[in-house]
């Protein structure tokens, strides 16, 4: 079975374009200033043209934002056409973010144990991954693993992806150990914060696929 992947935190033309190139089914751009991977509306409506539209076969654009008001995705949205919101919030919020923007929204999840792992069907989507931890600037974007047999029994009650600390040498075992379907990668595509290698997404996209092809459990 094909995994789908998600590149993100993405701030140039030619890793938009890396990504298209490579098969990648969305990109992820990050609406939170303390971000180093941070884009302003303008900016994102620039990366946004540079590659086909999910409509023409380019990968679908997904927001990030972290506790976001209505106010601050509406005026992302009226520069850019995100196909997805991506919220770092509680599940109300989330749901009420839903229905007020009329976007499909994933949640995302720090996972420590079992019962972290999401129940409710009232989410579109899940991304799961390592929990914030004291002194974190931020929730996301950290290059930190999390224990990836704790999905494998899950019943999911969305679709979901993994996240967390993933890179073009650990992909394939994460998605053999966790049973993912989809991947979301940051920092272990990177040169820099914020700068992606067209290589690294090249061998992520590939070896995503590696092991999901042959394995037997
Ligand atoms: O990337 C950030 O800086 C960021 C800031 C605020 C919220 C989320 C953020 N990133 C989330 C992601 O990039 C991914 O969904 C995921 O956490 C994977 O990150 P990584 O461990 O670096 O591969």
């Amino acid at each position: 079975m094909k995994v789908d992947v998600k590149i993100c935190g993405l701030t140039r033309a030619e890793d938009m374009e890396a990504c298209a190139v490579s098969g990648v089914r969305w990109v992820g751009l990050v609406f939170h200033s303390a971000s180093p991977r941070f884009v302003r509306p303008e900016q994102a409506a620039r990366l946004h043209e540079a590659i086909a539209s999910p409509s023409a076969g380019g990968p679908l654009r997904v927001g990030l934002f972290v506790r976001p008001t209505h106010e601050q995705i509406a005026a992302v949205l009226e520069r850019i056409p995100l196909d997805i919101l991506q919220l770092y919030t509680d599940e109300a919020t989330a749901f009420t973010l839903k229905e007020q923007t009329g976007r499909p929204v994933w949640l995302a999840r720090g996972v420590a144990q079992q019962h972290d792992l999401p129940v409710s069907k009232a989410m579109d989507g899940y991304v799961i991954e390592a929990p914030a931890q004291k002194g974190d600037t931020r929730p996301g974007g950290l290059g930190r693993v999390f224990d990836w047999t704790l999905t494998r029994q899950w019943q999911a009650p969305a679709p979901w992806l993994l996240a967390g600390g993933l890179t073009p040498d650990n992909v394939s075992e994460a998605v053999r150990v966790s049973r993912a379907q989809a991947v979301d990668v940051s920092s272990g595509v990177e040169e820099a914060p914020g700068i992606k290698s067209a290589l690294l997404i090249e061998k992520f996209v590939k070896n995503s696929q590696k092991k999901a092809c042959t394995r037997k459990e």
